[in-house]
């Protein structure tokens, strides 16, 4: 087992996930594709950009060359946005294991991970949970959970990431660990929507109810344990993502509703908001398939600029009257 741990990606996840991997006794090779970038990471220890206040250990080190950070390492962290992982993907030798740690979806709607054994890779997993990199960074208590159907890859990333400051906990629900931090996002930026609208409390309490009951209707439909909608990917992460003041999932949904247009339409604002992203290509799939994502609808078309953010709430409360456990 390789003590080095490959981490594609200087944002502030991969940043954090570095620092991570050497509270567990590792090395971090920490790629980003800016060559200008990785020099100034590496002069002066810190990601300012992305992770500021966080400074970097001598053990992890930073490089612009892809070959060199995954070199005799068994396994890498994919940590670029899901838009960035298929050209990532590609440019990897396919014996290395690869740990999706993005929480989107494949430009087609479909998931990472089957997109990475589309490619040829046989070692997957992903790693999901409640993970706000601003207090992994900090080394703030936290818990995740690494899922895959490789047991043997499940616990390589399980030691290289476990400290007494995150406790890793492994699963093979690969499918319901995947698309809770996906739908998370939605659901996350729906209750931004509500507290950007002044909607109070209850609004918020039951958006995310509700929002619940949604995700464990799609997860459980693709094949996820119901279960580990519960866990710490599914629930967990709803909790904080939508309750906190580090989410831009969340904060984005709450601009959108104060009249920030630059959240709206393809250009996204210029920053990772997953779910902005995966609402679009969810409901598309959610209306090809005939299935039923209503706060995913709503936040589709609020993204889009097709309904207001008021419309969004309109069509919530104005659905069909029905039994709380029927859907
Ligand atoms: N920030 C968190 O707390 C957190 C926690 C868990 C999971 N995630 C997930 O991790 C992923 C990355 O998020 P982040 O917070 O690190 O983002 P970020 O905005 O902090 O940084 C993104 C990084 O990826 C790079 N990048 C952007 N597009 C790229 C592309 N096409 N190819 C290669 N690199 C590209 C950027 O230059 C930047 O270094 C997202 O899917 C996010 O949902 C984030
Ligand atoms: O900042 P967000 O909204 O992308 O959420 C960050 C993490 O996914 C929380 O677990």
């Amino acid at each position: 087992m390789g003590l080095k741990v490959p981490v594609l990606g200087a944002g502030g996840w991969g940043t954090a996930l570095a620092v991570t991997a050497t509270r567990a006794g590792r090395e971090a090779a920490l790629w980003t594709r800016r060559a200008d970038f990785a020099a100034r990471l590496a002069a002066e220890r810190e990601n300012r950009e992305y992770l500021p206040g966080v400074p970097l250990p001598e053990e992890v080190s930073v490089t612009p060359d892809l070959g060199r950070a995954v070199a005799g390492a068994s396994f890498a962290l994919i940590v670029v946005p899901s838009v960035g992982v298929p050209d990532l993907l590609a440019a990897l030798p396919r014996e290395l294991g690869v740990v999706l740690c993005a929480k989107g979806l494949a430009p087609d709607g479909g998931r990472l991970t089957d997109l990475a054994r589309g490619l040829g890779f046989a070692r997957v997993a992903v790693l999901s949970g409640p993970n706000h990199a601003e207090e992994i960074g900090r080394g703030l208590p936290a818990a995740t959970v690494v899922a895959s159907t490789d047991p043997a890859l499940a616990g390589e990333v399980q030691a290289a990431l476990l400290s007494p400051s995150l406790r890793v906990y492994t699963s093979s629900d690969v499918v319901g660990v995947e698309l809770g931090g996906v739908l998370k996002n939605v659901i996350a930026l729906a209750a931004g929507l509500v507290d950007g609208l002044n909607l109070g409390d209850n609004a918020k309490a039951a958006l995310m109810t509700r929002g619940l009951r949604e995700m464990s209707r799609y997860l459980v439909s693709q094949g996820a344990h119901e279960d580990t909608v519960y866990g710490l990917s599914g629930l967990g992460d709803l909790v904080a993502t939508a309750t906190s003041r580090h989410s831009r999932n969340r904060a984005a949904g709450e601009a959108i509703a104060r009249g920030d247009r630059s959240f709206i339409g393809p250009q996204q604002g210029g920053k990772v908001v997953e779910g902005l992203r995966t609402a679009g290509l969810l409901d598309a799939w959610a209306s090809a398939h005939g299935h039923d994502l209503p706060i995913v609808r709503a936040v589709a078309k609020v993204a889009s600029g097709e309904w207001t953010p008021d419309a969004g709430v309109v069509s919530l409360m104005g659905r069909d009257a029905k039994a709380e456990l029927e859907g």
